[in-house]
Parts: C-alpha cells; structure tokens; sequence
C-alpha cells in the first residue's frame, strides 16, 4: 500500500496545477469581456498568480525532498490539490456571476431605451421625470425640462423615404445627446418628439441651453451618398423647443409635460426653429437666431 503513495503524491501536486490552469480559462474569458481599466488588469493580474502558483506546485512535484513514505507525507500535496479546486470553482463561478450581470444589465438596457435612437424610451422618461420631480420638491432645487420637435420632419419621409427619416432621427437624437451636459436626460417622448430633463437648472439657465441646443441642429449637416448617381445629399432640419420649470403653479412632472407642450404648439405658431419658455402664460421668444424677447429672471 505503502508503494503508491509516492505516485499518488506527485500524481495530487500534478492534478491539482492542471486545475489551476484550467482556471485560466474563465479568468481569460472575464478579462476579454472587462472594458480597459482597474478592474480588467485586477483579473489579468490573478492570471500572473495563478501562473506562479502552477509553477510552484510543478517544482514541488519535481523537487521535494519528501519521499512520501507516510500517510502524513501526503498532507502537503493534498492541500495542494484543495487549494486548486477552491481557485477553480471560484474561477468558473465568478464568469458564470459576470456574464448573468452582464445578461442582466443588457436586458435592462434594452428595457430602458429607445431601438431606433439608442437613447432612453418613453417608459424610462415617465418614471425617471416622476422620480425627478419629486428629488427636486423635496430638496426645493430647480428643475427644468424641454420638448423638442423636429420642424416639418414629414418632409423629410416624404422626400426621401421613411428610411432616410430614421437615419435622420436617429442622427439627431445623439447629436442632441451629446450636446447636452453628464446630468441631463434625454429621451424620445413619441415619433418625432424628445424631452430633456434638466435636473438642478433655473429657467433662465435651461432657456440658454435650449438656444445653443438649436443652434447646433440647425448648424448640423446629414450627408448621405446618394445610391443612383453617388452625389452626396446632404439634409438638414430645425427644431422647435418648449422649455417649462418647476414653480409655485407647476409641482408636478403631468404640469411640467403640458406646460413645455403648450410652449412647443406656441414655438410652432410662431414659426418654427424656436424656443419658448413657458412661464404662467408668458412666453420667451428667439427666431432663427435672432433675439426677440430676452428670458425673465426666475
Ligand atoms: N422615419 C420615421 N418617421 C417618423 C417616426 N415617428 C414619427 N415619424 C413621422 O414624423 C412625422 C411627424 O409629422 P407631423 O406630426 O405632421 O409633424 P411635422 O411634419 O414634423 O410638422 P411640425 O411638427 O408641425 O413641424 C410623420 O410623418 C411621422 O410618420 C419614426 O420613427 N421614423
């Protein structure tokens, strides 16, 4: 009996390095999925350590004096290979944990936001305004929102097809998302419709912003080749804007919502490629660019 054990000694210190390195595997595959940065060079730092670890266990197996002639000599080695499978079961469990967050995040993501625009839905904007207004009446901070409406955008299905218009939307969806600051939520309110959700912003504030938030649709240029004759055709649109803030009439976000959509249906009247301001009735008004009536302090 006593014969084996030399055998089942190296064979435990032998076993359990092949563990290790199967636990590569899973580390590996966390790593690839990790964006660069902090987390992803962690992982790749437990692959260093577990390569160290295999070498350690293989020149054990090769170099240890012990002759494994007692059940005793056996301890060592079959910590050894406790050692591995602990690694390796932690290993195969935390990228089976990764990939369930990661499903989870997708899903979650995918719930949240528009397919076409790639911004935040409808469903994400009436929860997320609601939760707003209620952060900004309890720590009696500002909040401002926009209704923005793409000016004649039918013309634009109607001259260059409905495919042509999702490009369009979609364009103009992240060129407004990128304008916008960190703190700011933008989402499709329907079709051709988006609101934006100012957390912490006055008035006065919000209706500058809104105005630069036109300028840059009306400065931007799609460019698209043209499949017949391979001239580019560029299309460009303006956009209406309601800016309406929370105030002693309007503490809530259903307020909120129909007073910048009373700005809007008013920016439209007016003519179109505008903001207006909705504050009790009263309107603040900018045409094409140029200043009609300047914005009242709050
Ligand atoms: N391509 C495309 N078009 C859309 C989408 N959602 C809404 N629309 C179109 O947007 C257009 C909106 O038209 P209207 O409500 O008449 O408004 P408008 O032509 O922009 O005119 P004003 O808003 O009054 O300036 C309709 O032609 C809709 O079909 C979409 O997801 N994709």
């Amino acid at each position: 009996m006593y014969d084996i054990l030399p055998v089942l000694g190296s064979g435990l210190v032998i076993s359990g390095a092949l563990l290790l390195a199967m636990a590569i595997a899973p580390v590996w595959k966390i790593v690839r999925q990790l964006p660069t940065g902090g987390l992803r060079y962690s992982w790749g730092f437990l692959i260093l350590l577990i390569l160290i670890f295999i070498a350690g266990y293989v020149i054990y197996a090769k170099f240890s004096p012990v002759q494994f002639s007692q059940l005793f000599d056996l301890v060592v080695p079959i910590i050894f290979f406790g050692g591995a499978i602990f690694v390796f079961v932690v290993c195969s469990l935390s990228l089976r944990t990764t990939r369930d967050i990661m499903q989870n995040y997708a899903l979650k993501q995918e719930n949240i936001t528009d397919s076409l625009m790639g911004i935040f839905n409808r469903r994400y904007l009436d929860r997320r305004l609601k939760d707003e207004t209620e952060r900004a009446l309890n720590y009696s901070q500002p909040l401002s929102i926009f209704l923005i409406d793409i000016d004649h955008f039918k013309q634009v299905n109607d001259n260059y097809g409905h495919q042509v218009g999702d490009l369009v939307l979609k364009n103009i969806a992240q060129l407004i998302k990128h304008s916008l600051r960190e703190s700011d939520v933008l989402a499709r309110f329907g079709g051709e419709e988006f609101v934006v959700i100012l957390p912490r912003t006055k008035d006065s504030t919000s209706y500058t912003l809104a105005e630069r938030l036109r300028h840059v649709v009306e400065d931007f240029q799609l460019t698209l080749p043209e499949e017949s004759d391979k001239d580019s055709l560029s299309i460009s649109v303006t956009v209406s804007i309601g800016v309406a803030g929370l105030n002693a009439q309007c503490k809530d976000c259903q307020c909120l919502i129909e007073n910048a959509d009373r700005a809007l249906y008013q920016a439209k009247r007016n003519g179109r490629n505008q903001v207006i301001t909705s504050k009790s009735g009263k309107t603040d008004t900018k045409m094409n660019g140029g200043l009609i009536g300047a914005p009242e302090p709050r």
